[in-house]
């Protein structure tokens, strides 16, 4: 799966929020990292700990303190180019219908309009939504609108695809429908996936690599493959390996909480 050069690396990242100030927050601390072309990698960690900060840093949406990111050896200064962002709170334009949402990315790469209303309606099938291309997002459940952002993002064909809690409002149906649709798109166009989610059981069930942060500043303190041939199937979960994942993954989650705890921040 991992080819000889990274796709993207990063090297001793810090992030701090209104540096200086007394309300100072140093979000994330020396973090490195390198993600091979085709991996799918989860950061798992605490609330709070600097999930969201590291991914949008990785987007060049945030400047670090310290420290530079690299896609194909070439420096990232901003959002766009190789890789594209699904928020967390969706970010879309509610001034903009379904259809105009998802097309946004592909008209600021001049296409033609018949490219793009192909593609845009593919997209809009996968993530289920077809039949609403002309509603606005008011219009819209807050899964629809996650899933509206989703398809956004996987419309403009990034080699990088970042995903902050990309199902979070989802139902659960919907969401394994959605976990099985990400990971066919992975292979079948060779995407490269960064995600961030609370739920162990998603990470380790779609996750070639995971990195777990500390509480804040979060740092990455370990780099876990799963070692876990894909196709993933139902069968999957039912691997002892599996259930040693999770409870290794469940465990440090624990002594993280702990520590947050013993420190008074929850
Ligand atoms: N713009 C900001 N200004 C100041 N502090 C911020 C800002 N954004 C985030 N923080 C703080 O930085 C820390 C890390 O936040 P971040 O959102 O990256 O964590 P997270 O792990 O993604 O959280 P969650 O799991 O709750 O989504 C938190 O203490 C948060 O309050």
């Amino acid at each position: 799966m991992t080819a000889a050069a990274p796709l993207m690396n990063f090297e001793n990242l810090n992030v701090i929020y209104n540096q200086g100030e007394p309300n100072q927050v140093h979000a994330l601390q020396d973090a490195s990292g390198e993600i091979y072309e085709g991996e799918f990698i989860s950061i798992i960690g605490p609330s709070g700990c600097g999930k969201s900060t590291l991914l949008h840093t990785l987007d060049g949406l945030i400047r670090p303190v310290t420290g530079s990111i690299y896609v194909n050896g070439h420096r990232v200064e901003g959002p766009g180019g190789e890789k594209a962002m699904v928020f967390q709170d969706f970010a879309l334009m509610p001034w903009h219908t379904v259809f105009q949402n998802v097309a946004f990315g592909l008209r600021l790469q001049g296409r033609s309009e018949k490219d793009i209303r192909d593609h845009v309606m593919h997209y809009i099938r996968m993530v289920g939504l077809e039949g609403f291309e002309g509603k606005y997002p008011h219009q819209l459940s807050g899964g629809m609108k996650q899933r509206v952002g989703i398809a956004r993002a996987f419309a403009v064909n990034p080699k990088i695809l970042l995903m902050d809690e990309p199902f979070s409002a989802i139902d659960e149906q919907t969401r394994e429908i959605m976990q099985e649709e990400v990971l066919k798109i992975m292979f079948k166009e060779k995407k490269t996936v960064v995600f961030i989610t609370h739920s162990i059981d998603e990470a380790v069930f779609l996750s070639s690599r995971i990195f777990l942060m500390t509480v804040r500043p979060g740092r990455i303190v370990e780099d876990l493959k799963i070692d876990i041939p894909y196709p993933r199937t139902l069968e999957t979960k039912l691997l002892p390996k599996y259930q040693e994942y999770k409870a290794l993954i469940w465990n440090h989650l624990k002594g993280e909480v702990t520590r947050q705890y013993q420190r008074g921040e929850v």
